[in-house]
């Protein structure tokens, strides 16, 4: 079901100092920051030629990743983003399994504007899985 690898996202305290980081130390190719406030996330994003980094900064009052931030204050890997090809079937067939689709259930448009989800980190090895429609 799971596809190709969209993104591994970084949680990260300072958005400005990581970008300079990635781009000037690291040598890759950063984008401009973009808010996401339905998401309460700024992001930036660090093209590499098979995949993508995610730069992740909280947004606004009661980020999801405030308190992920406040466990790592420098920062740490957050989430790894797999494609699906339906991600409503993709939605039913995890909920059928037993795994916790967090929030409402219901995909949000995400980052590429394309519909995504989360799924519990404790139900994948301790890992924070986000789905996006491929
Ligand atoms: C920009 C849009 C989009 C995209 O298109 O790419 C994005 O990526 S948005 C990214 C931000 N959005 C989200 O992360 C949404 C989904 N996340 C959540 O709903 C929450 O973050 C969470 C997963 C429910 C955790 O919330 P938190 O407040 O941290 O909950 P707890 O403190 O109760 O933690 C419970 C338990 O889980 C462990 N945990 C939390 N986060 C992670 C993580 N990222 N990876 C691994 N484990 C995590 C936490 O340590 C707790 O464990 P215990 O202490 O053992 O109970
Ligand atoms: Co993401």
């Amino acid at each position: 079901m799971i596809g190709r690898l969209n993104h591994v996202a970084i949680v990260v305290p300072d958005l400005a100092a990581a970008s300079r980081l990635y781009a000037e130390t690291l040598g890759g190719k950063v984008s401009a920051p973009v808010a996401q406030p339905a998401h309460g996330v700024t992001v930036v994003f660090v093209e590499l030629p098979n995949t993508k980094i995610e730069l992740l900064e909280p947004l606004g009052e009661g980020s999801p990743v405030k308190s992920f931030l406040d466990r790592n204050p420098s920062g740490g890997m957050h989430h790894v983003c797999y494609e699906v090809d339906d991600i409503l079937a993709a939605r039913d067939h995890l909920k059928a399994e037993g795994a916790r689709v967090l929030g409402d259930g219901e995909p949000k448009i995400g980052a590429h504007d394309k519909p995504v989800l989360f799924l519990h980190p404790k139900d994948f090895c301790g890992t924070l899985v986000e789905l996006e429609q491929a």
